[in-house]
């Protein structure tokens, strides 16, 4: 869901991690120099500690703390946006009272009640940096964060994105979280050494290689939409897994529901790799496709479901995981129009996420 406007920002918190894979001081220096040059507050927090990002965003929101940031700057890896969203949305639970989701709710600039958080920008310094794919795909994170600063409603659009919530553990499912064959994938990542998503891009046809399907069934608010042998369910979020691999083409960020996509073992594994690469996936026998408020996966011989969400493995033994959504809670910016740019995937398909409007 749009928001009614889109202003320029005015005052930024740029949170970076400097530990994360490709965040150079250099970087960080470009980042507050167009920040300085366009806005009228920028303040920089360098994280120190796991968690240093969520505790930032929360400090930055307090009441009678001074201004709120209206833009919040994510420079690091997938690890470094999630911790920053999961400061976004305490705040956004601190702010709201009105029903999650509701348009306008609590959180313009310039409402108004108290200020809602601020709209969340990535810049991509992580090895994998699939959330800033999932909002730019390709495009140049210059250009994007010049589109956001300016307010550039051709290039940039503020949006409130929807957000999952894995009911099991309480955390945040962002870009998607998957069981079986793409969960596999990650545990073969973990013996390769080539960074970022080529590292991925090996290790998912690995695991396919070995891999078995699983008894399962999916439940997409209350009713089967699949049940038997399953190669993966991915619940999302996201049109791409890993950067690269098709698996919810038809999935909108901004929609209030989540897309699943459940691949039965009537298409071999050893296929999904490629068959997702070149976009074809989604349309073979035996994938099945739902949409809904809450979707729970589960595993049925009593053995643990092998699952992960946003890149990492989920390490306790449960034997579902049921992901609930949090409609337009999260506003963020992102490309103007799916059609802006385009993933460099060999059948090259228009980016996934938001949806033009
Ligand atoms: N100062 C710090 N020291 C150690 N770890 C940190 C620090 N700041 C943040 N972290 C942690 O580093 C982890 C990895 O960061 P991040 O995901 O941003 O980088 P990455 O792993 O290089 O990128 P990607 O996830 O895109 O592959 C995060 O989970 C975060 O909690």
């Amino acid at each position: 869901m749009p928001l009614a406007a889109s202003p320029a920002p005015r005052r930024a918190l740029v949170v970076v991690n400097p530990t994360a894979g490709t965040a150079r001081p250099q970087l960080l220096a470009e980042v507050v120099e167009r920040c300085r040059a366009r806005l009228d507050s920028v303040t920089v927090h360098r994280t120190t500690h796991r968690g240093s990002a969520t505790e930032a965003v929360r400090a930055a929101h307090t009441p009678g703390g001074g201004p709120a940031p209206d833009l919040v700057v994510a420079v690091g890896g997938d690890g470094t946006v999630r911790e920053v969203v999961q400061g976004l949305l305490a705040v956004h639970h601190r702010h709201s009272p009105a029903p999650a989701g509701a348009p306008g709710g609590a959180s313009g600039p310039g409402g108004a009640s108290a200020p809602g958080p601020g709209a969340l920008a990535v810049v991509p310094a992580g090895t994998g940096n699939s959330d800033y794919r999932m909002l730019w795909a390709d495009a140049p994170w210059a250009a994007s964060l010049e589109a956001v600063l300016t307010g550039d409603g051709s290039r940039a659009r503020r949006r409130r994105i929807d957000v999952g919530l894995l009911a099991e553990t309480g955390e945040l499912v962002l870009l998607g979280a998957c069981s079986g064959l793409i969960a596999e994938g990650l545990i073969t990542a973990r013996a390769i050494t080539v960074p970022g998503r080529e590292r991925y891009a090996r290790a998912l046809p690995e695991a396919a290689a070995a891999f078995t399907p699983y008894p399962g069934r999916v439940t997409v608010d209350g009713s089967v939409l699949h049940e038997g042998a399953t190669v993966l369910a991915n619940v999302g979020g996201g049109r791409y897994r890993g950067g690269q691999y098709l698996i919810l083409p038809h999935s909108e960020l901004d929609d209030g529901l989540l897309d699943v996509c459940v691949v039965g073992a009537e298409v071999a594994a050893a296929d999904v790799p490629h068959l997702a690469r070149a976009g074809l996936l989604h349309e073979r026998p035996g994938v099945v496709h739902g949409r809904g408020r809450r979707i729970v996966v589960e595993r049925l011989d009593g053995r643990p479901l092998r699952f992960e969400h946003d890149g990492e493995l989920q390490r306790l033994s449960f034997t579902s995981m049921t992901v609930q959504v949090l409609p337009g809670v999260l506003p963020v910016w992102g490309a103007a129009t799916k059609e802006v740019t385009r993933v460099h995937t060999q059948g090259a398909v228009p980016l996934g996420g938001l949806a033009a409007s």
